[in-house]
């Protein structure tokens, strides 16, 4: 059970006290990205405010505070993460960014005519498209891992999916669409088992429990800032030192080189040589402080508040005749994405908004896995740290309400 009072902590977030539509908000749409505590709002207004200035080389004193406090964030991420270094946490845009680079470097470097990568059903767009951006430039082949009706990943099928042109595996933590936790660790034995890196799309997980990459082994790890109580703008690729050490560069510019001529020009050590030009200095030091309230709270904490939300939602919505859950994995995370007989997911959404009530309609930027449930559209509600049984009912009561007036 769970020592997490979500009452106290929605202190932090002042927003969640605003109204919309002169109704009290009623924030369910986490998943897209989460609020922001005191904290995190504070430490952007104190770089701004009062050491606001450009890292690395800088040698006044305001250049100092600022590195200091930068290369600080990523310390704290590395052990949020529980990286063995801070070598191998690169900051990045996002998720996005995170994968696209590995895909450009690592890719392109690694990857021929004929490799197969294997993806999973369930991934979001930003796990799929730059893989086919790869097929068009190299001529690789994706494969793509089953699903069972329940949304989970088929662990059988992903064993038997590897051949000798098997070259990398990237699949989701948490699905967005679903909810479904997979088990990275074991599908992470089996991809080395053949030799084969692993990626992991990390941006649903990090927010909802307690993340080791050493424990899980994976090649990479990506998240983004914004999912997890940080800023936009903001995010972290993880990877093994080995392996940064066998990428070229993503980016050129300042910050990630030693000497340039234009005879040569030599690059920067890890992490910097991922880290071309200024970067989202305030952003980093944000995320630093949301992992600093996070590790606070407690991830066990947190995981055990939202699995009793997500438990109290599910037969709550259960119960609502004509509304059907897509993605029922025994092992989830706080996301339910559900259709309902005779209301659109877009006009329930827009009429929950009129109620107060904020989730996401639409595929999710996860459109095979919606079709492959037979829906294109869901509507989603989606739980964090700060959310409330009385949330919940809210929620129950307004999709009641709205099937009485398209009724
Ligand atoms: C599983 C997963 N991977 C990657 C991304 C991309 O993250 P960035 O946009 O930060 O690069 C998201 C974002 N989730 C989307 C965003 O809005 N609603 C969602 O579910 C995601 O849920």
């Amino acid at each position: 059970d769970t020592n997490l009072d979500p009452w106290a902590l929605r202190e932090d977030f002042p927003i969640l006290a605003r109204q919309v539509h002169e109704q009290p908000l009623i924030y369910l749409d986490n998943a897209a990205t989460t609020q922001k505590p005191q904290p995190v709002i504070e430490a952007l207004n104190h770089y701004y405010r009062d050491y606001n200035a450009n890292i690395h080389r800088g040698l006044h004193q305001l250049a100092e505070l600022a590195t200091e406090a930068y290369e600080g964030a990523r310390v704290k991420l590395q052990h949020y993460i529980h990286a063995a270094s801070h070598k191998e946490m690169i900051f990045v845009r996002g998720t996005t960014e995170a994968i696209n680079l590995v895909a450009q470097t690592w890719g392109r470097t690694h990857l021929r005519a004929g490799d197969e990568v294997l993806v999973s059903m369930m991934e979001h767009h930003a796990n799929i498209v730059p893989w086919q951006l790869l097929r068009d430039q190299l001529g690789i082949q994706i494969k793509v891992i089953p699903v069972n009706a329940l949304g989970e990943l088929d662990l059988d099928a992903y064993q038997q999916m590897f051949t000798p042109q098997t070259r990398l595996v990237a699949v989701t933590h948490v699905s967005n669409a679903l909810g479904t936790i997979n088990p990275v660790r074991e599908m992470t034995a089996i991809a080395h088992d053949f030799n084969v890196p692993i990626l992991v799309d990390g941006a649903q997980a990090v927010p909802h429990l307690q993340v080791d990459v050493q424990a899980l082994d994976c090649d990479f790890y990506a998240f983004s800032g914004h999912k997890m109580y940080g800023p936009t703008g903001i995010g972290i690729l993880y990877a093994k030192q080995a392996l940064l050490e066998q990428m070229p560069p993503w980016q050129g510019g300042g910050e990630m080189i030693k000497q340039v001529s234009f005879a040569q020009t030599t690059y920067a050590d890890l992490p910097h040589r991922f880290e071309a030009g200024t970067p989202a200095i305030a952003q980093a030091i944000g995320l630093g402080v949301a992992a600093d309230y996070l590790t606070h709270v407690g991830l066990e904490n947190i995981q055990a508040w939202e699995h009793e939300l997500l438990t109290y939602a599910t037969e709550q919505m259960s119960a609502i005749e004509g509304l059907r859950i897509i993605g029922q994995a025994p092992n989830k995370a706080g996301v339910i994405s559900f259709v309902m007989q005779d209301v659109h997911a877009q006009d329930l959404g827009l009429l929950l908004d009129q109620l107060g009530i904020a989730i996401r309609t639409g595929h999710h930027c996860a459109m095979p896995v919606l079709h492959h449930f037979g829906v294109n559209a869901t509507a989603r509600a989606s739980f964090a740290l700060y959310n409330t049984f009385e949330e919940i009912d809210a929620l129950v009561a307004g999709i009641h309400k709205v099937r009485q007036m398209m009724s």
